[in-house]
């Protein structure tokens, strides 16, 4: 079952490195003009930049809850991606098509959607993202499982 949320009372951490700047700053606006409160971590020019250093404090502020969900953007998803997830809190998952964005939800409950900037337009990087703030996660078998990620 597929339950969608309301996006206008969610508070929305992005960071990217210089791959993922310009369309972060398209998903910046569509979520502005749907009431979502934002906050940047960077990178803040499409200067050529270091993921980590942008992945990490994201990270650690949806860890510590000041966030809901954390939006992440560099070339592949990949580096960004494998960055969030070193931090114990953190489900990242790639999104490249709405439907990958709406099971990182629905079965893995990911509190990060790394989007692979170079490999997605401007409007499905939006689908994508829209997708994954409007689903919720299911539960059930999948909260078992879950639950079994984490090592220590
Ligand atoms: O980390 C990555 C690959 O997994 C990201 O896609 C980066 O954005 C990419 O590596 C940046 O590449 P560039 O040649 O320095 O622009």
């Amino acid at each position: 079952m597929i339950i969608f949320v309301k996006m206008n009372s969610l508070k929305i951490a992005l960071a990217s490195d210089h791959a993922g700047f310009e369309k972060k700053q398209v998903i910046i606006n569509y979520l502005k003009e749907q009431g979502v409160t934002i906050e940047d971590f960077g990178a803040f020019s499409p200067e050529s930049s270091d993921y980590p250093d942008y992945a990490h404090p994201m990270a650690e502020a949806v860890e510590e809850g000041k966030f809901d969900y954390g939006i992440t953007l560099c070339g592949s998803g990949n580096g960004i991606n494998m960055t969030a997830n070193k931090h114990q809190k953190i489900r990242s998952a790639i999104c490249w098509t709405p439907e990958i964005a709406a099971l990182a939800r629905l079965h893995n409950d990911a509190n990060v959607c790394a989007v692979p900037a170079r490999f997605v337009t401007e409007d499905e990087a939006i689908m994508i993202v829209k997708t994954f703030l409007s689903t919720e996660f299911e539960g059930g078998r999948h909260l078992r499982r879950i639950n079994k990620m984490p090592l220590s």
